[in-house]
């Protein structure tokens, strides 16, 4: 093969290859010419990851050309890039940002007297739709949007191995509809389901970004709340309480309210696990129910 045939092969790559230098420099740039996946960027060869991008964008990109360098292998990365943050790309190509597989594999040869590495850059976008999708999907609680058993399961270990590391306070919160069966047997399964909703849409009001809020199972919710001590997870209990049985009134029936008991706790250095959290939520909404149903209990 000849090296006009060679050319044509780089050429017709359907991914773009990027050569860059140690520092950062655009030696060349291989393929990518499909519009509906890459814009071009053949004008970038002699150009430097810091004149066309962000400081700390490019400081990433070297950080990783750095790694692959040392490593002596190729490392792998994702990440999202417009042509918005690279300057001077044309306009043609994809308007939405991309997300990129990078493969980038150390050369051994040296043609600007630096070491360069090869950067294959894959469009994975749909790929990275996808998964995101299935993530939600599979954390999600169909009918309430909040977090389900699943996502518990995960956070719940998650959040305590954080306390145990930074020893800041977080609180669990237990909660149970009172007489669900009662609503759903006058008024229908569907009423039942929108004072489920109900709850679920007064938790999303009240929680702060990182608070997680998880259906646990038919009528019965956690919600862990990071940053938390006893005293606020008691407030925050409390204010989810009254917002409730405001909001209750229109599920009322002749011989039941809708209303709800709630168990509170915190991690303690007692507790050898985050089930032993959970248990005590537990135990405070059972004494919450057998109190009489509709209060807040906690230690
Ligand atoms: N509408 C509706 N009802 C549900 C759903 N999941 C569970 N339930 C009902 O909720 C009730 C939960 O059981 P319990 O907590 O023992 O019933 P409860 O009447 O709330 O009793 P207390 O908690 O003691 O007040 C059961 O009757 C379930 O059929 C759901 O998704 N929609």
């Amino acid at each position: 093969m000849n090296i006009e045939q060679l050319r044509g092969i780089l050429a017709a790559l359907p991914d773009p290859a990027f050569i860059l230098s140690r520092s950062g420099k655009y030696v060349a740039v291989f393929g990518g010419r499909d519009n509906r996946y890459y814009h071009d960027g053949s004008s970038l060869v002699g150009k430097n990851l810091s004149d066309v991008l962000k400081p700390d964008k490019a400081r990433w990109f070297l950080d990783n050309i750095n790694n692959a360098l040392q490593s002596s292998s190729m490392t792998i990365v994702e990440y999202e890039l417009s042509d918005k943050d690279v300057q001077g790309l044309p306009d043609t190509g994809p308007e939405a940002p991309i997300w990129f597989e990078g493969r980038i594999q150390p050369l051994d040869f040296s043609p600007e007297d630096e070491p360069v590495v090869l950067w294959v850059a894959s469009n994975i976008s749909a790929r990275h739709h996808l998964e995101k999708s299935l993530r939600y999907l599979s954390d999600t609680d169909q009918l309430t949007g909040l977090g389900n058993r699943r996502k518990l399961d995960h956070e719940l270990p998650r959040q305590f191995a954080n306390y145990l590391r930074y020893n800041t306070p977080a609180s669990l919160i237990m909660l149970d509809l009172d007489n669900l069966k009662t609503i759903n047997d006058a008024h229908g399964h569907q009423v039942g389901d929108k004072v489920i909703v109900a709850m679920a849409d007064i938790c999303r009001a009240e929680l702060r970004q990182t608070d997680i809020a998880c259906r646990f199972g038919g009528d019965e919710f956690v919600i862990i709340l990071p940053n938390t001590d006893q005293e606020q997870a008691q407030q925050f209990a409390t204010r989810i309480h009254s917002a409730f049985e405001q909001r209750a009134t229109e599920f009322t029936c002749e011989d039941s309210n809708a209303t709800v008991s709630i168990g509170v706790t915190s991690f303690l250095d007692t507790d050898a696990s985050h089930e032993d959290t959970l248990r005590r939520a537990d135990q405070f909404l059972y004494q919450a129910k057998h109190g009489g149903k509709n209060r807040v209990s906690m230690l």
